[in-house]
């Protein structure tokens, strides 16, 4: 367990962290997201004891990381996985690590194994992939065989197979009870990996739940419904409002007296995909309408739309909003 108390870290007129207070529980994946700046980095740097708290505490169990003995045992740290020297092989590096923690050399060898660079255990890390290092610095974290993994942006530069790898690496520590708090800006692998999602935004927090409350609590259902005719397809789309920028539908009523934010567009010829309505209004308007579908289902929240939505004013760094093609019908909850 890892645990936050008013958490703060100050560097100058900058407030990084913001009074953070968490815990970060065993036996499940705690995916850690905020914008560039958001303090993700301070935040997992001051539970390893590599940066000071301006106030407030970081607690590994119920100890500060500089007061364990063998830090390594109980916590396996990824931050900067290209932090190596250069003319090291990836078998000394780890050797090093291993004798100052008083490991015994053959678990090098095991987690070399483990993360997949047996072969290259013994060549200079000076020519390393950022993939490579990356998994380098896994088997770093997972030297002392921890209860606690902190993993910043661990599939950083990581093909396809190694995010899988990962994925599957961190499903079987939570599962054997240990405590895994990973940060990644890949939302669609976050949501693959995560069971609890932490959101902080301009060093405070801003959600603290189990990924379904969060998709739940911060998207907006949508639906994906075949038309296989033409005409219908086009008074379908009418009605749902869609072909013009985000509005009331004129076949829904509005909510708690709010104009509802539907977008509806077309997909793939004969599909329309509506954004902000259940599958059980779009069947019930179609019905009304009288049009005949063949496929009416409702489409999983992404957490990316979960996470813009948290985050949206907590964005230090934002780049201007890209104008929607004339082809493509948008929408934002508030018109933003
Ligand atoms: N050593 C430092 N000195 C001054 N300011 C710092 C220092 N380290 C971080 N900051 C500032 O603290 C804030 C939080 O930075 P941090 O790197 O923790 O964010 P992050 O969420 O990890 O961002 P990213 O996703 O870009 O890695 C930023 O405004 C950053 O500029």
């Amino acid at each position: 367990m890892i645990t936050l108390r008013g958490l703060t870290k100050r560097y100058g007129t900058t407030v990084a962290v913001d009074g953070l207070t968490l815990d970060v529980a065993e036996g499940r994946v705690t995916g850690f997201l905020g914008p560039n700046g958001a303090g993700k980095s301070t935040t997992m740097r001051m539970i390893l004891g590599l940066d000071h708290p301006t106030s407030g505490e970081a607690l590994i169990g119920s100890r500060p990381y500089a007061s364990l003995r063998h830090p390594v045992r109980v916590v396996g740290a990824l931050l900067d996985a290209r932090a190596l020297h250069p003319a090291r092989s990836a078998r000394s590096h780890l050797l090093a690590q291993a004798h100052s923690n008083g490991i015994p050399a053959r678990r090098v060898d095991e987690v070399l194994d483990e993360v997949g660079l047996t072969t290259v255990a013994r060549r200079r890390t000076g020519g390393f992939s950022l993939g490579m290092y990356q998994r380098l610095g896994i088997a770093g974290a997972l030297l002392g065989d921890p209860e606690v993994l902190v993993l910043d942006e661990p599939v950083n530069g990581l093909d396809p197979d190694g995010v899988r790898w990962v994925r599957k690496l961190v499903r079987a520590q939570a599962d054997r009870g240990r405590t895994v708090l990973l940060s990644s800006h890949l939302m669609s692998e976050m949501q693959l990996t995560a069971d609890q999602l932490v959101v902080i935004g301009r060093g405070r927090l801003l959600a603290d739940s189990p990924m379904a409350s969060l998709l739940a609590e911060n998207s907006r259902p949508s639906v994906r419904v075949r038309v296989p005719h033409p005409e219908d397809r086009r008074t379908l789309l009418t009605h749902l409002g869609g072909e013009r920028e985000a509005g009331t539908a004129p076949g829904f009523t509005a909510l708690d007296g709010a104009e509802p934010a539907t977008s509806a567009r077309i997909v793939d010829g004969a599909e329309i995909v509506v954004e902000g309505r259940t599958a059980e209004e779009v069947g019930d308007l179609a019905h009304r309408l009288g049009i005949r579908l063949h496929e009416l289902r409702s489409l999983t929240a992404s957490l990316e739309e979960a996470y813009m939505e948290l985050t949206e004013r907590s964005v230090e760094y934002a780049a201007p909003p890209v104008r929607a093609g004339h082809s493509r019908t948008t929408a934002t909850p508030d018109g933003v």
